[in-house]
């Protein structure tokens, strides 16, 4: 049980956080801090936190748990806001979506109180953002990687980890390059795919009468397009070089199927799609077959 859990952003990644941990009566106080009062208003109006801080200070006195769920490139300052009235016994964390910038700038910032941060990530989200899209529910049987760093006290790690597991989620550990490297793949690259689909079709001339056509197909890749622009931005540039890397790898499979197709090679183009298929419905099973284990296991 956390008395005090103060949340630094109050859109849907920190509201969600504040309602499944409300939810599982697990969070005695909850506390907004943020940019903008309009939303922190919204969060309150909604039940999402209890208290509006009005300074850092007050934030983070008493606090027991501290998130950051701020677009990444904004970690830094909010953590050197933070840094002045952090006591022994507060545990920070984020939610920020690239992890070696974020350590980076969380050394920087706390200096000697960085054993009191330990990085996360949680590996959910949806198109929305705002309060308005906090969802109680939206860590409910996923992942969250910690990051932990060799300053952090096992205790602190085990907190943080607790707190994501009241919101139903599942806690894996990995380095921060790793981190990075695995969600330049996996989640950057797709993010900057569908931006860079859309825009291309928004720009044609005839845009109008192909988005009138347009249907589940073009919906179901082009859905993260929706997302916060702001926060793209930010983790675009704070993993740009696992990502340029990502990029470029994606170049040549299109360079490559471009090749196929222009020769008319049918059965080429087939291998890779087949390829493409099975590796989708193996990724899916496996999704499946956890989801299945964890909800045994739940029961
Ligand atoms: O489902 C979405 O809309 C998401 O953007 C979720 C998603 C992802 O790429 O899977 C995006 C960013 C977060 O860091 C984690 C998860």
């Amino acid at each position: 049980m956390f008395k005090k859990i103060a949340i630094f952003g109050v859109g849907l990644i920190g509201g969600s956080f504040a309602l499944a941990l409300k939810k599982a009566g697990a969070a005695e106080q909850v506390v907004g801090a943020g940019r903008q009062l309009a939303t922190l208003q919204r969060a309150r109006e909604l039940g999402i936190i209890d208290v509006i801080a009005t300074s850092a200070a007050d934030a983070v006195a008493g606090a027991d748990l501290i998130l950051i769920a701020a677009p990444v490139a904004q970690t830094g300052a909010i953590l050197a806001s933070i840094e002045p009235h952090l006591q022994p016994g507060t545990v920070v964390t984020d939610a920020g979506s690239t992890k070696s910038d974020v350590v980076l700038a969380a050394r920087t910032a706390l200096g000697a109180k960085i054993a009191q941060f330990v990085p996360g990530h949680p590996i959910a989200g949806r198109e929305q953002n705002g309060p308005e899209a906090a969802l109680a529910e939206l860590y409910a049987g996923k992942k969250v990687v910690l990051a932990p760093l060799p300053e952090n006290a096992e205790q602190d790690v085990a907190k943080v980890a607790a707190a994501w597991q009241q919101c139903g989620a599942l806690i894996h550990r990995l380095s921060p390059q790793q981190h990075d490297a695995i969600f330049a793949a996996v989640s950057h690259l797709p993010h900057m795919l569908a931006y860079a689909l859309v825009d291309d079709i928004a720009n044609k001339p005839h845009a109008a009468s192909l988005f009138q056509y347009a249907a589940s197909g073009f919906r179901d890749f082009t859905r993260i397009a929706g997302s916060s622009p702001e926060m793209w931005r930010d983790i675009s540039l704070a993993n740009q070089e696992a990502l340029l890397g990502e990029l470029d790898a994606y170049l040549l499979q299109l360079t490559r199927l471009r090749g196929l197709l222009a020769a008319g090679d049918g059965q080429a183009l087939e291998a890779v799609y087949s390829n493409a298929q099975q590796a989708r419905h193996n990724w899916i099973s496996a999704i499946e077959a956890a989801e299945q284990q964890n909800k045994e296991g739940g029961d």
